[in-house]
């Protein structure tokens, strides 16, 4: 095909009219040309392309809307804002949404679901319409990866609000996205450390916390639940506080009671009341002060770390005394050199200056035989005495395994709480005798039959520890 040449146009017979407008348009593009290489030569380059530019401003037609790109990077670093946009609009997705990505990791509670490339999404913040769009460019060739951007368009005269208070509202909402959505940790160290092996190292392993121990279904007094509850709002609430004071950010809490009386589903029912990890620290599997306190540092902020059965504590703070002594008698010695000042030195000089929002527990079946030491004020700031079951706990444990309310009571209810009035029993035991059948008649003739043989047998030995549970503050900067 021949290309069409100027010359070679026959306007012979166009109408008059178009064939002057025709004429005028290529004259007047043949001025524009000639001016255009005058001004080449004789006006200097930078002048010239400054020239242009204002020229082009003018008459570009203006767009009121504005966008502003979220780029998934900023160099080496996460761009927050983008992590912050993708969780947020997965909450405005809409109908019109017609593509959309789903994902589930193995980590992940619930299955994701986000918009695919070029889906768009409206919001609307007081009052302004704000659209976002998901952009992915590139990714053709391995040297350009894909790019992914989020692109938010919105009328220019909104510029500053959204900068200054959409974006940042972005963020928050983000954030408590993110926390409702978390699933809680349990760290574990789960390989003893061999300071001699290059290999081994100290790092948590993690698993879920399965834990389904909530506030709701802990077996224990209203009360002491009320306050710990309370105690663990008013730490969380308390940043400034504690800044202004120059205390570190942390609680310390000793849950102290029977085998079976709640001390471990308490924990985890803190950890998924704050949706805070928790750190299970075995001090017996530490080889030494050092090594204890790289594995602590290397704990994570917003955790809760626990350390069961705290009373070999004595045993720790006479461990070197023992080691002394095998040695003289030539016999091994034990291969852990943790000592009680070096969790001390721990708890109190360096976990003050690093990390924020920790709360440590220690646990312990007999609070009299924990060194003095760690019982004083600052270090345990609350010991809580998690005791044998009371009727309020039965009326929980009754609602947990058969689903019975308080607004209506069994006929052996009555019998039962009597029972375990004058019955030193743990909710454990109890929740053990309501599992054995579905059926509430037979489960409750079970734990009737079961609390008079253990009356009977309790009236004959004496046990130690009272039937409350108690609760003890140590420090002064709680309320209650
Ligand atoms: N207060 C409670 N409320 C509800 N369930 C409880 C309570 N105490 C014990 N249980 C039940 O008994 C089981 C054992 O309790 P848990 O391990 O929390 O006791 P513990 O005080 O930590 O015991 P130990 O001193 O032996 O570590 C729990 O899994 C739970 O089912
Ligand atoms: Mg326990």
């Amino acid at each position: 095909m021949s290309p069409l040449k100027f010359e070679s146009l026959n306007l012979t017979n166009m109408p008059t009219t178009a064939s002057s407008l025709f004429s005028a348009y290529a004259s007047f593009t043949a001025f524009i040309m000639l001016v255009r290489s005058m001004a080449d030569q004789l006006i200097p380059h930078q002048l010239r392309s400054y020239i242009y530019s204002a020229f082009s401003h003018l008459f570009t037609p203006r767009s009121s809307n504005l966008t502003l790109i979220v780029d998934k990077s900023c160099g080496m670093a996460q761009n927050e804002l983008y992590e912050a946009a993708e969780i947020y609009l997965r909450t405005k997705i809409s109908p019109l949404n017609d593509r959309l990505r789903v994902r589930k990791t193995p980590r992940q509670k619930n299955i994701r679901v986000t918009i695919d490339k070029g889906e768009e999404i409206k919001d609307s913040f007081d009052g302004i319409i704000i659209n976002w769009c998901f952009v992915c460019s590139g990714g053709q060739d391995e040297k350009k990866p894909e790019k992914h951007q989020f692109e938010l368009t919105v009328h220019k005269k909104h510029r500053v609000k959204v900068i200054e208070s959409y974006l940042p509202y972005v963020l928050d909402r983000a954030k408590a996205i993110k926390e409702e959505d978390k699933v809680v940790k349990l760290y574990s160290r789960d390989r003893s450390y061999d300071p001699y092996d290059d290999d081994s190292n100290s790092d948590w392993s993690s698993i879920n916390l399965e834990h389904p121990a909530t506030f709701e279904t802990i077996a224990m007094d209203l009360e002491l639940k009320r306050t710990i509850m309370e105690d663990l709002d008013r730490f969380l609430r308390r940043r400034e506080f504690y800044k202004k004071v120059g205390k570190a950010w942390k609680r310390g809490y000793l849950l102290y009671g029977p085998p079976g009386t709640g001390k471990s589903s308490l924990i985890a029912a803190m950890a998924n009341y704050l949706k805070f990890d928790i750190y299970d620290v075995e001090l017996t599997s530490i080889y030494d002060n050092s090594e204890l306190r790289r594995i602590l540092l290397s704990t994570t902020n917003r955790s809760i770390l626990v350390i069961e059965d705290i009373d070999c504590s004595v045993e720790i703070q006479n461990r070197e005394m023992q080691n002394r002594a095998c040695e003289e008698e030539d016999d091994q010695p034990s291969n852990t050199k943790v000592t009680l000042s070096g969790l001390l030195n721990f708890i109190d000089g360096l976990w003050s200056s690093c990390g924020d929002e920790r709360i440590i527990v220690f646990t312990t079946n007999h609070k009299h035989k924990i060194d003095p030491a760690l019982l004083r004020p600052g270090r345990m700031d609350l010991h809580i005495h998690m005791s044998y079951c009371t009727p309020s706990g039965f009326r929980i444990l009754a609602s947990n395994y058969l689903g019975m309310h308080e607004s209506d009571p069994h006929r052996l209810c009555g019998e039962i709480e009597e029972l375990i009035e004058s019955t030193k029993v743990t909710p454990a035991e109890i929740a053990g005798e309501l599992m054995k059948s579905e059926d509430a008649d037979v489960a409750l003739e079970g734990l009737v039959d079961f609390l008079k043989r253990k009356k009977e047998e309790s009236n004959k030995i004496e046990n130690e520890g009272t039937d409350e549970s108690e609760i003890q503050e140590t420090d002064q900067d709680a309320d209650t």
